[in-house]
């Protein structure tokens, strides 16, 4: 699909996320490819429930340099990270919700273990609530140059599918366009609420 009709899907799939408080106060960032070399990736700082084309600025995918010289997101490193690990992906949705910040930290593994829920089929290429379904968690890091470094190492050994979560942090997800990607974060939300509910349930 041509860039400029993602650019306006990935604007409105920005509002509802806004809209959902998943990216509260200057939280979260998105982005979409723009074509094998670029990539367009939210301005920094801004409140993301409310931007506009005008808010996306272009990337280079390999140096992560933006040709405008506008501040695109403090966390462009991990965006990039997506497009070149993954051909495939066309959008990149990162949020800062309150069950993936928690339950990143409840959980002491590298991963959240899904299973047992029939929502897992949301999430493409899955049939079944019986597998179990690892999303990797990796320690927050402020120098995102190396938190990228240590998510592509991870990569190389274990396969990442869907998202990832930054401990304490959120939720970053792909998918081949913004349509998936919407879908692979409501899906992975709904999932992550389930869990949250079911641990706190299961306490008492
Ligand atoms: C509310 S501060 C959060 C930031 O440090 C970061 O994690 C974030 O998601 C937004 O950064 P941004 O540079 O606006 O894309
Ligand atoms: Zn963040």
């Amino acid at each position: 699909m041509k860039a400029h009709l993602q650019l306006a899907e990935l604007v409105a799939t920005c509002h509802w996320i806004g809209a959902k408080g998943w990216a509260p106060a200057t939280g979260g960032n998105m982005s979409v490819r723009e074509d094998e070399i670029h990539c367009l990736l939210s301005a920094s700082g801004k409140d993301k429930g409310s931007l506009t084309v005008d808010d996306f600025i272009q990337v280079e995918i390999a140096s992560n340099r933006a040709p405008s010289g506008r501040k695109p997101s403090a966390e462009t490193a991990l965006h990039t990270l997506i497009y070149r690990l993954f051909p495939d992906a066309g959008a990149v949705l990162h949020t800062h919700t309150v069950n993936s910040t928690v339950l990143s930290r409840v959980e002491k593994s590298d991963s959240l273990v899904l299973r047992g829920y029939e929502m897992q089929k949301s999430l493409t290429g899955q049939t079944t609530h019986l597998d179990a379904l690892p999303i990797a968690i990796f320690d927050n890091e402020q120098d995102i140059d190396k938190l990228a470094r240590r998510i592509e190492h991870f990569a190389t050994e274990t396969p990442l599918r869907y998202g990832f979560l930054l401990r304490g942090h959120g939720l970053t997800c792909w998918g081949k366009d913004v349509a998936q990607a919407r879908q692979h974060l409501e899906g992975l939300e709904f999932l992550f609420e389930c869990e949250m509910n079911l641990r706190l349930l299961e306490r008492t």
